[in-house]
């Protein structure tokens, strides 16, 4: 054979078995040789890779198993043959010894390199492929569709009719048969230790049957899934710290059996797929624990009460929740603005993302830009670091503007402007970022006066002022003064781990009649006050220590209704309280404080009921000094 022509087909082969398809073809049309066939051996079993022309006579095998051995020309009736490589044997029929001794070498180098490119390129592109399939695998966010995508992988990458992955229930001795690809039953349960499963699983090491070695297999397996092994590798499957996850297992190669390099490559693949089902897995674990989460936070953002007022602002709520419309939260400090701004946020579609709230006021106009926006390193002298501002934190999520009728007009402009082009840009940056918020914004103010007066911009309040929620102050919340004042006090014992004690008719008039200057925020430190601080199993009126506002402990008395007589009481009891809370409890600075002896200090709180002897009012276990210390 010429080198040129031996040269074209080495350069034009596309397979191994084509080249050497193509070379015998040439052979015979060159008119010396009748019929060629080249025979390969995989362990132990002779198969044509080529053959031509075909469907003639059958090449002898035994004469390809001896010229392996012989390691020269051997004959055998109108056949020869010789080897071309460590394991096939090239055979003409009707050529002369004299011509396969000449030409075999050139074939069998001109095979070789061609098998030796072949098996280059496979590795790159199975590399090139590994690559893809490991990239896939890191996006994968749930087990069930990662195997999938495993299982799928190693059948194009190996030529296998199935694949599965068997994980490792060890508690249960058990391995549970995840997808096979062409199966369609969703999970097997096997023992163990059964099988060619169980048995690599315990070795660690792979194993491989071909269609002559077969007996190891499970055969019950194939009985339950109605399938026929023919020929099977399964390889262990260890994640990065040496713990057993399992086994994996491929089924029945197209066009023969598995070879050393299927079993190199799936066991790498195996490292592979188990670093990508562990990172599942721990993600898995992670967003059921954040799920878990949500819903704990969902729960605390309840906003609780039955009178008219607040059903209507649920119903409003419930509505506008899963809309991403701006909306204004109005009303006194602590009657819930930022328990509404919760409830909307854990009943949208962001209730996964983040709920982020700042509080205008307590930031003054020059940080103002920064905390909302962000700043970029030495944007000032402070930015040491880049931060990123609210609205990126919130992104995906909420922003809560509380306290924005306290927002400078600067600060507003610029809000303004984001909230338009819907991009921040940091301080000290150029790069305009997305926002991806939802915005709602609160306040204790009236700020349709305040656009009146001009100090809240008219665009800004239009635009954030979309539905507006009004929160009633809690004195105008009738019973439910009585259905929160309990709703705390169990929460508050449960967290103390004692039984919640209930509230004497006296103690709910007291707490009805209340004027509740500091809303549901005032009655919740109280019955926090109560739960810790409280014994017996009743909670009477003369143990709600109202505390009054700082300066002015007649606040709330002058929105009352009550007599004079009444009224200077009350007054006389706060007074007395507020002065011995002043002097953290101590009755003696306080009488001093007071311009009063001691012990008349204690009369009168007798007289007021603040005492311990026989007035229904007080705590019957109580001497005023306990008291006055427990407070
Ligand atoms: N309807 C309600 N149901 C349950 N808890 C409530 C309700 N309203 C208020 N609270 C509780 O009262 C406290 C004050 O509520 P919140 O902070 O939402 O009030 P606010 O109006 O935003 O106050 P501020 O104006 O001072 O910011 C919180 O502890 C909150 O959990």
């Amino acid at each position: 054979m010429l080198p040129r022509l031996l040269l074209q087909l080495v350069d034009e082969a596309e397979s191994y078995a084509g080249f050497w398809q193509r070379t015998l073809q040439a052979i015979v049309a060159g008119g010396q040789v009748e019929q060629a066939a080249v025979l390969a051996a995989d362990r132990g079993i002779w198969r044509a890779i080529a053959a031509w022309p075909r469907g003639q006579h059958d090449p002898p095998s035994d004469l390809a198993a001896d010229a392996m051995v012989e390691e020269r020309v051997v004959s055998s009736g109108p056949w020869r043959g010789v080897a071309v490589s460590a394991d096939s044997a090239l055979l003409i029929r009707g050529g002369s010894e004299a011509w396969l001794r000449e030409h075999a070498p050139s074939l069998g180098s001109a095979a070789h390199s061609v098998a030796r490119w072949e098996a280059a390129e496979c590795t790159a592109k199975r590399f090139g492929r590994l690559v893809e399939i490991n990239r896939a695998w890191a996006a994968a966010t749930g087990t069930r569709p990662l195997l999938e995508a495993i299982a799928e992988a190693a059948c194009e990458l190996f030529d296998a009719d199935r694949a599965s992955i068997f994980l490792w229930d060890e508690a249960n001795r058990t391995l549970v048969g995840q997808p096979a690809i062409g199966f369609a039953a969703a999970e097997l349960r096997l023992p163990d230790d059964k099988g060619v499963v169980g048995a690599v699983l315990q070795s660690g090491k792979p194993m491989r049957t071909g269609p002559d070695s077969s007996a190891a297999v499970d055969r019950s397996l194939d009985q339950k899934t109605g399938y026929q092994t023919q020929t099977l590798l399964c390889v262990p499957m260890d994640a990065a710290d040496g713990r057993r996850l399992g086994v994996f297992e491929l089924l029945n190669k197209r066009g023969g059996a598995f070879t050393d390099e299927d079993e190199a490559g799936l066991t790498g693949l195996a490292a592979n797929a188990a670093i990508a089902l562990a990172n599942t897995q721990q993600f898995e674990a992670l967003l059921a624990r954040h799920d878990q989460l949500v819903d704990q936070a969902a729960s605390g953002a309840r906003l609780l009460g039955g009178c008219s007022a607040i059903e209507s602002i649920r119903g409003t709520i419930e509505r506008v929740a899963d809309t991403d419309l701006a909306i204004l939260i109005l009303g006194e400090n602590g009657t819930g603005k930022e328990v509404a701004a919760q409830a909307l946020h854990y009943r949208s579609r962001r209730r996964g993302g983040p709920f982020v709230a700042v509080n205008c006021a307590a930031i003054t106009e020059t940080l103002l830009e920064s905390e909302l926006f962000g700043h970029e390193k030495g944007a000032f002298t402070d930015a040491r670091e880049t931060r990123p501002g609210k609205f990126e934190a919130a992104s995906g999520g909420t922003l809560l503007l509380d306290e924005i009728g306290d927002m400078s007009l600067g600060g507003q402009a610029k809000l303004l402007r984001v909230l338009e082009e819907k991009v921040v840009v940091r301080v000290g940056g150029s790069a305009p970022i997305a926002t991806d918020v939802r915005l709602l914004a609160a306040t204790n103010q009236n700020l349709a006066q305040l656009v009146r007066e001009k100090r809240f911009r008219e665009d800004l309040f239009y635009r954030l002022n979309v539905v507006s929620i009004e929160l009633p102050p809690l004195r105008s919340r009738g019973d439910d003064v009585l259905v929160l004042a309990e709703h705390f006090l169990r929460g508050f014992c449960q967290s103390m781990g004692r039984k919640a004690p209930k509230l004497s008719a006296d103690a709910k008039s007291r707490l009805a009649s209340h004027r509740w200057p500091g809303n549901v925020r005032e009655l919740r430190n109280l019955m926090e006050r109560v739960a810790y601080l409280h014994q017996g199993p009743r909670v009477e009126a003369s143990d709600l220590a109202f505390v009054l506002a700082p300066g002015k402990p007649t606040s709330d008395l002058m929105d009352s209704d009550l007599p004079l007589s009444s009224a200077t009481r009350e007054f006389q009891r706060g007074y007395i309280r507020h002065t011995i809370e002043g002097c953290r409890g101590n009755v003696t600075d306080a009488a001093e404080r007071l311009g009063v002896h001691r012990s008349n200090l204690y009369r009168k709180m007798t007289q007021l009921g603040m005492a311990a002897d026989g007035d229904s009012e007080t705590d019957d276990s109580d001497s005023p000094t306990d008291t006055d210390q427990r407070r």
